[in-house]
């Protein structure tokens, strides 16, 4: 699925916009929380987490990146009383016919181990000469009267082992995007925060709900 990082995939006027001063990441996920409180840093916006509020870890059973995203941002919207923007991510690999995909923290086991994870996915790849993956993600606010917007982002590359670098988290030190010979865990956090399946997904959501210049 291809990204068009210069046309607007949303138009501003058939989205609700977010007024509201306080906002809800709606993530158990220290690395996207800081990823999301990053991107979300220019708006002043006051974010907090479902963390830190100890809203609950809801059951993630929907089949698709977005079902998931929707149903955790109305789970802690419900919760709170304040709007909730989620993040359903993961990687999906062409040789292993999309898995892990959106079981993608779900391989990581309970203790979240993703350098087992990312063993697995060596294994299952084998000698595959396809090479290639996609991380997604998917976006959603709701509000805590039902409404919800959604989005997503997506950034292709190949898969190297083994792991290299220390930033990032997750399956970031096996995936180099298109266009470099870094692994994301090699990326500066900045750097990933310009061209990341997150920050596609998210210049959508600014585009449609936060700043609706249609185009920076
Ligand atoms: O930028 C990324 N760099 C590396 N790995 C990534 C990335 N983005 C998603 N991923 C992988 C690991 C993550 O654990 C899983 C998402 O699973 P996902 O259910 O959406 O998140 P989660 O369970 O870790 O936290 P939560 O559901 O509370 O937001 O995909
Ligand atoms: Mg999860």
């Amino acid at each position: 699925m291809p990204v068009q990082d210069a046309e607007p995939m949303t138009d501003a006027r058939t989205h609700r916009r977010l007024t509201e001063p306080r906002l809800v990441i709606a993530s158990h996920n220290r690395g996207k929380v800081a990823e999301i409180r990053a991107l979300m840093a220019p708006f002043g916006i006051d974010v907090v987490s479902a963390g830190d509020l100890g809203l609950p870890e809801p059951e993630e059973t929907g089949l698709t990146f977005i079902d998931n995203a929707v149903l955790k941002a109305r789970a802690s919207a419900e919760a709170s009383g304040l709007p909730a923007l989620a993040d359903d991510s993961g990687m999906t690999v062409a040789a292993l016919d999309g898995a892990p995909g959106i079981y993608s923290a779900r391989w990581a086991g309970p203790s979240k181990d993703f350098g087992a994870a990312m063993e697995l996915v060596r294994t299952r790849m084998g000698d595959n000469p396809d090479r290639s993956a996609a991380f997604v993600c998917a976006l959603a606010i709701a509000w805590p009267d039902g409404h919800v917007e959604t989005f997503e982002g997506v950034i292709g590359g190949h898969l190297e082992f083994p792991p290299r670098g220390d930033f990032g988290f997750g399956y970031d030190p096996i995936f180099v995007p298109e266009g470099d010979t870094r692994s994301f865990g090699e990326f500066p956090p900045e750097e990933k925060h310009r061209i990341s399946h997150r920050a596609r997904a998210f210049n959508n959501l600014v585009r449609a709900c936060l700043d609706g210049d249609g185009g920076a």
